[in-house]
């Protein structure tokens, strides 16, 4: 009854603040720098609610949901006091641990994105987060400092029961919808890991070998496991994967996994990770014991709505603000709209999940002269990395070979390629041995090559959701990018249609003479939009 009482008042307490979805401050949420923290404890004005390395300090402990709640309080009060800047200009200002900095160094990772600094100290704080920001952003860095700062090598050593080299089984449990996003998960943890500590993670992706992830998972007894939701329910169904003292469940593309196609593996998924049997798997004490962390360009308020459910006291955390998701209604956007108020649903889930840098237009052709105008794309813009979108696989092959016969270099990459042949075609495109990469609705979300620097919708995509992804695979951390969209006359509607949803101008356009022309009708428009 204290328990139900105490997130009453909470949530209580927090709509009376926060009238307007107020945004929170690095600080607000109890982070603080040492020059903040110094300021402070000179003017003892403001009382210090603990530094990210603080709560470091108590992870190893089982977690103390009413410490928990007490958190939200602080948070609701400290918001009111502070406003600090938002974007931190080193690792080093976020608290993590300093054998971990030195590893991002070595890799070449020295400022930290907007949206890690806003989620690094949010999650250093225990808290269950959303983390919203658009493709390409570095969203997977963003969850996996946190938790290397308490699992694995790199953790603030002395915070856990396991420096007599015991081990504490699974720690953390990434999921991601596909196996090539699993693959490159784990490569970007062991990017930061380094070579050493490889097996501190594994991979448990479908269509692999499932006895020799058991074995593995035997040999190695690695701390962090990132696979997909088949294998991974699969595996904890046969007790062979044992997560219920696992501290870190992260839904990566979380609302691609909450999709029907998953429906049963995550439930499975969040029944049991981070679930310890003795609890009744229906009580708040349950769900507090593992940290959630819910991850996506695009956040439909059905993942606000498990968010809810599944965690406690999430946060939605973005590049420029952080906000309790109890703040939320379903008719309100879930992100800071850049479109018209009056626009559907669907736009609300998919506004600011794109890069802005990025350039969007289409182009109006017959289905039969498709090809060719991809072709004088690529040519106009000298595109070097090209990723072009169709909906169905029997037709990829068609394209691949229409282009290889004016010779350009292309490959095919669909689902239904055994998981070998899908490596090796991702590696070649990677590489730059074949210059167009021709795939469906599989490589649309998470593919992450830095150099593509042209996406080209052959087919619509079906929703705002789906263009967004899609299109995010160029224009990634900063770099330049172009979408274009080709399509036969009576489908422009529904490119008008996702340029209102999406509020970005999609402009008209044309090749000639080895150029992109640029209708002038479009220019207008373009300008109006923006
Ligand atoms: N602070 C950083 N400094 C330099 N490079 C970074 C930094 N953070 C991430 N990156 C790199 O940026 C690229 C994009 O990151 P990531 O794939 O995490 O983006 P994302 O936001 O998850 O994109 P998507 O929504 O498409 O999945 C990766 O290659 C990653 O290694």
């Amino acid at each position: 009854t204290s328990r139900s009482v105490l997130l009453h008042t909470g949530v209580k307490c927090m709509s009376q603040v926060e009238p307007n979805h107020g945004s929170l401050t690095l600080s607000s949420i109890g982070f603080q720098t040492e020059t903040e923290a110094e300021n402070r404890s000179k003017s003892n004005k403001v009382k210090s609610f603990g530094s990210p390395s603080e709560n470091l300090k108590s992870k190893g402990k089982p977690f103390d949901t009413n410490e928990k709640k007490k958190k939200a309080f602080r948070v609701v009060e400290k918001q009111q006091m502070e406003f600090a800047p938002f974007a931190a200009k080193s690792f080093s200002e976020l608290g993590l641990p300093h054998v971990l900095i030195e590893r991002l160094e070595k890799e070449g990772f020295t400022v930290p994105t907007e949206v890690q600094s806003a989620a690094v100290p949010s999650i250093l704080n225990n808290r269950d987060v959303i983390i919203q920001s658009y493709t390409g952003s570095g969203k997977t860095l963003a969850y996996l400092l946190p938790i290397l700062s308490v699992v694995g090598p790199l953790r603030v050593k002395g915070d856990d029961g396991d420096e007599n080299g015991k081990k504490l089984g699974i720690e953390a449990v990434i999921v991601a919808p596909s196996r090539e996003l699993g693959m490159q998960i784990v490569r970007e943890f062991e990017k930061v890991l380094g070579m050493d500590n490889k097996r501190v993670v594994q991979q448990l992706v479908g269509g692999a070998n499932r006895t020799r992830q058991e074995d593995a998972l035997k040999k190695n007894k690695p701390a962090i496991v990132v696979g997909t939701p088949g294998r991974i329910a699969e595996l904890s169904a046969s007790g062979k994967l044992r997560t219920h003292g696992c501290r870190y469940l992260v839904l990566d593309e979380v609302d691609e996994l909450l999709s029907f196609n998953f429906r049963e593996d995550m439930h499975r998924i969040l029944e049991h990770v981070g679930r310890r049997s003795s609890a009744d798997p229906s009580s708040n004490s349950a769900k507090s014991e593992r940290q959630l962390i819910m991850v996506s360009a695009t956040v439909p308020f059905s993942v606000v709505r498990a968010a809810r459910s599944w965690g406690c006291d999430p946060l939605l955390v973005q590049a420029k603000k952080i906000v309790p998701l109890e703040t939320f209604s379903p008719s309100e956007p879930v992100t800071l709209s850049r479109s018209s108020p009056s626009s559907a649903m669907p736009s609300q889930a998919a506004v600011e999940s794109l890069p802005p840098a990025l350039k969007h237009y289409f182009c109006v052709t017959r289905l039969q002269h498709k090809v060719d105008v991809l072709r004088r794309c690529i040519h106009a813009l000298d595109a070097k990395f090209v990723i072009a979108f169709m909906n169905h696989t029997k037709q990829l092959k068609d394209v691949v070979f229409k282009l290889e016969a004016r010779g350009m270099k292309a490959v095919e990459l669909h689902g239904d390629l055994g998981k070998l042949a899908r490596s090796t075609t991702l590696k070649k495109f990677k590489n730059g041995e074949v210059r167009v990469l021709v795939t469906n609705e599989l490589s649309a979300r998470g593919l992450d090559v830095a150099e593509c620097d042209l996406v080209v919708n052959l087919d619509l995509p079906t929703d705002s959701i789906h263009y967004a992804h899609r299109a995010g695979r160029t224009g990634r951390l900063g770099r330049n990018g172009t979408v274009l969209t080709i399509c036969e006359e009576p489908e422009v509607f529904v490119v008008k249609k996702l340029q209102k949803q999406l509020g970005i101008p999609i402009a008209s356009c044309d090749f000639s003479e080895g150029k992109l022309l640029v209708t002038e009708e479009e220019k207008t428009l373009s300008t109006s939009t923006s």
